[in-house]
């Protein structure tokens, strides 16, 4: 089931969004004793990370991933890992422990094996999932006219993250990614989708009616997830 909330201001939205992701990693804790919470990058994130830092949980008992990483070491301005630690691993939630995307394999596929690998051993699904979307439509790093989406949006397909190359002819990404695939993310608990202005809606709205094996907004609703879309038009 999708739904869409509207937040007057962007506290308000962003207060949400951590809300709803906070109450479903405590109730993973009491219910299973661990918790597992991916995040999105880019420049949506950060506020709601910021909300979510504070919230009251036994954060030792969470594991803090990313739903997508550039493949880059945490020293770079591009890494996502260093945005997570920087805005949600602070305070309280500083006890929850990191499990990186990005290792310095030898190859971005190896990285994404042991990643893939690292994942499992962490029960094999998410909690709490807390997205952002491109204005090409792309979650994660599922980018449309990618040689990897057909892959990354092909059902029960098993290892969780894979390698995608920097896109051809000016098209996304512009650098080489890890990304979780799309079984993975929808077997999740809880999927928070957070847009800020006009055009994101639109976006959204239109790939939420496209087609599942080519649109990873669409795939994501044919696959029944939990998806909660929570949109302010004031950032
Ligand atoms: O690594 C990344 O860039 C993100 O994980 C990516 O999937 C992001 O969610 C979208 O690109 C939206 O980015 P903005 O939030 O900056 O619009």
């Amino acid at each position: 089931m999708t739904t869409i909330e509207v937040f007057p201001t962007a506290a308000a939205w962003a207060e949400a969004c951590a809300a709803r992701l906070g109450e479903t990693l405590g109730a993973a804790v009491l219910e299973q004793g661990r918790a597992v919470f991916a995040g999105a990058g880019g420049s949506t994130p950060s506020p709601i990370y910021a909300d979510l830092a504070r919230i009251d949980l036994d954060w030792s008992r969470v594991v803090v991933t990313l739903v997508d990483e550039r493949y880059v070491a945490e020293t770079s301005p591009d890494s996502n890992a260093a945005l997570m630690k920087r805005t949600l691993l602070t305070g309280p939630a500083s006890a929850a422990r990191f499990l990186p995307l990005y290792a310095p394999s030898v190859t971005v596929d190896r990285a994404a094996a042991e990643a893939s690998k690292a994942l499992k051993g962490e029960g094999g699904r998410l909690d709490a999932v807390l997205l952002g979307m491109g204005e090409d439509g792309h979650i994660c790093s599922m980018f449309p006219e990618s040689p990897t989406l057909k892959t990354l949006l092909t059902p029960d397909l098993k290892p969780a993250v894979y390698g995608v190359p920097p896109g051809r002819d000016g098209l996304a990404p512009p650098q080489e990614r890890l990304s979780i695939n799309l079984p993975y993310l929808a077997k999740a608990r809880r999927v928070v989708l957070a847009l800020t202005g006009a055009k994101k809606r639109a976006v959204f709205e239109r790939e939420a009616a496209g087609d599942p094996r080519v649109q990873p907004i669409a795939a994501l609703i044919a696959a029944k997830v939990p998806l909660e879309v929570l949109w302010t038009e004031a950032v």
